[in-house]
């Protein structure tokens, strides 16, 4: 089976940062896998998102995603953009533009260069806007400016625009912590649902252990930068969530400690 994200090594501090917030992170995702990220706030989830998302630089180890590797110090090429998706914690949507126009957006790295640049979608791309839009539950949103939505159906409008990319890759960060439980496993099943249709691969960061054992076929625990667990859902037992999310308090000057 081939590999979808191939990480060897890989620390990463931010700039002004006293700790790395990655520290030899090494993993191995093969195509179509469904998995989830799991850790307390702080423990590099996103980091680790961003990073595979090709956004942070000045990292060291290696990445490679979807066979290529990454520079540690220059974004991906464009053409490769288009196979990553993204759904962001903040949604990243353009607040004044309408739903339908936020999730063609996914789309621009599929058309040509001359249409990106017009905003002008084909036939093909406002199909599948549209049928990402029902897919999400939001059709009859199409037309309704972003600035007008709640939080949940923002995050609706985030889920369709990524599916509208057609990725081989789904990296997204707490796709759903803005809806109630049920929402959240709808639009779960949806997103991990709409990748595993594809043969894509998805992996998604949680702070809900019980949605990432319904929705990932494997769970990586990360505490601390480092990666605490590594297992198959089925394998994930309550003491390892228990100590995955155990206090931690800030060290001056050394980092962070676990409370024991
Ligand atoms: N832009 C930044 N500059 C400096 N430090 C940062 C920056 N972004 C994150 N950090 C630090 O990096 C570490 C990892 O943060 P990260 O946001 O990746 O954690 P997380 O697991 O995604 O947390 P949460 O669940 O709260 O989103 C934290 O110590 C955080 O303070």
């Amino acid at each position: 089976m081939s590999t979808a994200i191939q990480i060897d090594d890989l620390s990463f501090a931010h700039t002004g940062a006293d700790v790395p917030a990655l520290e030899r992170v090494s993993l191995n995702i093969p195509t179509g896998e469904s998995v989830a990220l799991l850790g307390p706030s702080g423990a590099g989830k996103t980091t680790l998102l961003a990073l595979l998302d090709g956004r942070l630089f000045g990292w060291c180890g290696q990445i490679s995603i979807l066979g290529a590797p990454l520079d540690p110090d220059h974004p991906p090429m464009c053409a490769r953009r288009p196979d990553t998706g993204f759904v962001f914690q903040e949604f990243a949507l353009v607040e004044r533009s309408a739903v339908l126009r936020n999730v063609l957006n996914g789309r621009l790295g599929r058309m040509s260069p001359l249409r990106a640049l017009m905003g002008s979608p084909t036939k093909h791309d406002l199909e599948i806007a549209r049928t990402a839009l029902a897919d999400c539950g939001i059709a009859d949103l199409a037309n309704r400016r972003v600035d007008s939505l709640s939080g949940g159906q923002r995050q609706r409008v985030a889920i369709a625009r990524c599916l509208a990319q057609e990725p081989r890759l789904v990296l997204a960060d707490e796709p759903v912590s803005n809806l109630d439980p049920a929402r959240a496993g709808e639009i779960l099943a949806l997103l991990t649902g709409a990748a595993q249709a594809r043969g894509a691969t998805a992996l998604f960061a949680s702070h809900q252990p019980d949605l990432a054992r319904r929705f990932a076929q494997r769970i990586i625990g990360i505490r601390c930068g480092r990666i605490a667990f590594d297992v198959p859902t089925s394998e994930l037992n309550e003491d390892a969530t228990a100590e995955l999310y155990r206090e931690v308090e800030p060290i001056p000057g050394i980092g962070l400690r676990a409370v024991s």
